[in-house]
């Protein structure tokens, strides 16, 4: 569902129902269809606001001028693009004696207001911390045991299922007082499905559902989500779509189960508010709803409505092996993620490290990863947790992994194995001497990293920009140091260069002349004299400030060889700052997705974050200058990623 609706809106749908109950409207009859499944090419979002746009606009842009077949399916698509579709009828009289006891029983609606703000809900009563405090909600859920359950044959009861099947939290379902009996839960990437108790255990319910799987002729096996539900009198679900990454990979079905009298139920489906129609709620009709559609019901009628619901997927969809629940088995679930509990703690924090390079777009990929629905933000974008923000005082290693772990919400993400976490430090890259032994020490698990880099003279212009920049808080000018403010691009050039020279670090560069000694360069590049010449180098660098290394942070393949070494080079992402632009932001996080073993998702706010804007800096004579200091170093930073991608790193 998207945002809560408000509850005036909600008000003013369900007396639009009742009005069309009222009016004596009759159930409209089943529409005499083909019986045909709706394909998935149909659950695109979002539906309505493509039919926006208009038809013709939508058939320009949503057809393969190649492909004759799929022109046709959307050239129709004001007329029949199909938001429902009646798939058969089945009797259901062995479903109905099973769920029939207490499936009017009144369950305590839980107000919106908490629902509003829960983004996860852990089915344990310990358990309701969200993975991002700040959204966390306070809805709090009791732990049942054996002795509260009245009745085992009553299979709406809470307690009851909370000790013989698995209880499940939906939230906005809860929050309507709708009833549940589930059968079948999975994720909201279909990465875990979940076969409950009262599914797989169960002969007497499998044998009821049946007659609908022969009608739908699809194997239980494609079920990825399946649950009773009973809706109270006097109850109306507002208009919405169903979003989630499983709502475009699977079909949605309804089968009518106990309905005391199907005019008084007013299921509506279409694509857009004034285009609803109604759907007969007939016990045994089944039918399938596009759920990318919307979609709205409202109770009209003295007694609880009960349907059979159910999520399939194609039959070459592939899905990973069913996890099968044993009673009783408590699950923690977030908006987006569901794990077991006996996992809890399984996935260690963080998962991941942005290490660098400072100015190349470090900002935006931290923003762009934070947003995928399975990562939760550190408690702060930067937590320095390793540089500065280090605990001299702290002597074990248990203790200083318990103080990085407080930058990480380590406790709260715990109990989401399945959420992950990191940050953004664009200093560690260049203070790898300090860095990676704490690492290795307090982060003993396979962390995976990201560098971001960026054409080495835009990097020293931007760093430049933001150091002598006089915008920004105070403790933001504080941090960036002095040094630079009444010195020249140039000056600060030749400072870091003479620095590096006088370090030993790049004796085959002339600062004067900027002519480089190729041959030079060729034997000292990669000898233990640069290692032992960068040590030096990285030993009197100002840490504390941003008025440094102007020059050197630009030495790529310099700055990586440690972290190759020290880690398996597989772990490290290195990604170009301007691919975001050449590729686009959603194909270029491909690669990031694929780095965190996430599912691809295609992010909300593409927006490049830290932007500054500044004059050109660096004037033609310096670009020529750096050109030529940099480029045997770009070819080396190709060599050592060997991908092609880099085969044009920054080529003047
Ligand atoms: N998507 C995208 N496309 C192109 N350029 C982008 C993008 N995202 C960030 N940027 C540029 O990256 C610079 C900021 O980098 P960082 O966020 O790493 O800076 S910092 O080290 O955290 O201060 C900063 O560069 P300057 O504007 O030149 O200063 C940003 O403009």
């Amino acid at each position: 569902m998207t945002g809560p609706t408000p509850q005036d809106e909600i008000d003013r749908q369900h007396a639009q129902a009742n009005k069309l109950v009222e009016q004596s409207q009759p159930t409209p009859a089943v529409r005499v269809s083909d019986g045909k499944e709706i394909a998935l090419r149909y659950k695109t979002r979002p539906v309505d606001d493509l039919l926006a746009r208009g038809s013709a606009t939508l058939i320009e842009s949503a057809t393969n001028p190649q492909d004759d077949d799929d022109r046709e399916d959307w050239v129709v698509v004001d007329e029949h693009f199909p938001t429902w579709n009646t798939r058969g009828f089945v009797d259901v009289t062995a479903l109905q004696d099973l769920v029939r006891e207490g499936y009017n029983q009144t369950v305590p609606v839980i107000p919106m207001s908490v629902t509003k703000t829960t983004t996860t809900t852990a089915t344990e009563s310990t358990t309701t911390g969200s993975p991002n405090p700040s959204t966390s909600g306070s809805q709090k859920r009791k732990t049942f045991q054996a002795s509260d359950v009245k009745s085992i044959t009553n299979l709406w009861s809470e307690p009851n299922a909370a000790v013989h099947n698995v209880a499940i939290c939906r939230p906005s379902h809860d929050a309507w007082g709708i009833n549940k009996i589930v059968l079948v839960f999975c994720d909201d990437f279909l990465r875990d499905i979940y076969e409950l108790p009262w599914w797989h255990g169960r002969d007497d319910m499998r044998l009821a559902v049946q007659p609908i799987l022969d009608v739908l002729r699809i194997p239980p096996q494609r079920i990825v989500r399946m649950l009773l539900a009973s809706l109270p009198p006097g109850v109306t679900i507002p208009v919405h779509h169903d979003t989630g990454e499983w709502v475009r990979h699977t079909h949605r079905v309804h089968v009518p189960v106990l309905v005391q009298n199907p005019d008084r139920v007013v299921f509506q489906c279409g694509v857009a508010l004034d285009s609803l129609q109604r759907i007969p709620c007939t016990p045994g009709h089944v039918f399938e709803i596009n759920n990318q559609a919307k979609h709205a019901v409202s109770n009209c009628d003295t007694d609880h409505r009960v349907h059979l619901i159910l999520d399939y997927v194609d039959a070459d969809f592939p899905l990973l092996p069913r996890i099968l629940l044993r009673p009783g088995e408590k699950l923690l679930q977030t908006r987006r993620s569901i794990d077991r509990l006996e996992n809890r703690g399984s996935r260690p924090t963080p998962s991941f490290l942005i290490l660098g390079a400072q100015k190349a777009g470090t900002t935006s990929l931290y923003e762009y990863i934070v947003q995928h629905p399975l990562v939760v933000p550190a408690r702060r974008r930067e937590t320095h947790c390793l540089d500065w923000r280090w605990n001299d005082k702290l002597k074990s290693v248990k203790a200083q992994r318990a103080w990085c772990h407080k930058f990480y919400l380590t406790q709260e993400l715990s109990l989401h194995p399945s959420c992950l976490t990191g940050d953004s430090t664009p200093s560690y890259l260049l203070d790898s001497r300090r860095v990676i032994p704490r690492i290795r020490n307090i982060f003993d698990w396979p962390l995976k990293f990201f560098v971001m880099l960026r054409n080495p003279i835009r990097r020293a212009e931007s760093h430049f920009a933001m150091v002598t920049s006089s915008e920004g808080t105070p403790a933001q000018l504080k941090a960036r140091g002095s040094e630079w403010r009444n010195k020249t691009f140039r000056e600060v050039v030749h400072d870091d260069m003479r620095t590096m020279q006088t370090h030993g670090l790049i004796p085959y560069w002339n600062v004067d002349d900027g002519v480089l000694d190729i041959a030079c360069f060729d034997t000292f590049v990669g000898s233990p004299e640069e290692d032992a010449a960068y040590d030096r180098y990285l030993a009197q660098v100002p840490l504390h400030t941003g008025s440094h290394s102007l020059i050197s942070r630009g030495l790529y393949e310099l700055q990586l060889r440690p972290w190759f070494v020290a880690f398996d080079p597989a772990a490290f992402l290195v990604m170009k700052l301007e691919h975001f632009r050449e590729r686009g932001v959603t194909t270029a996080m491909e690669a990031v997705w694929k780095h965190l073993d996430l599912p691809c998702v295609s992010i909300q706010n593409e927006e490049a974050k830290n932007v500054r804007s500044y004059d050109p800096i660096a004037d033609d004579s310096m670009q020529v200058y750096l050109e030529r200091f940099y480029a045997p170093h770009n070819e080396r930073l190709v060599s050592l990623l060997g991908d092609d991608a880099w085969n044009q790193a920054w080529c003047p």
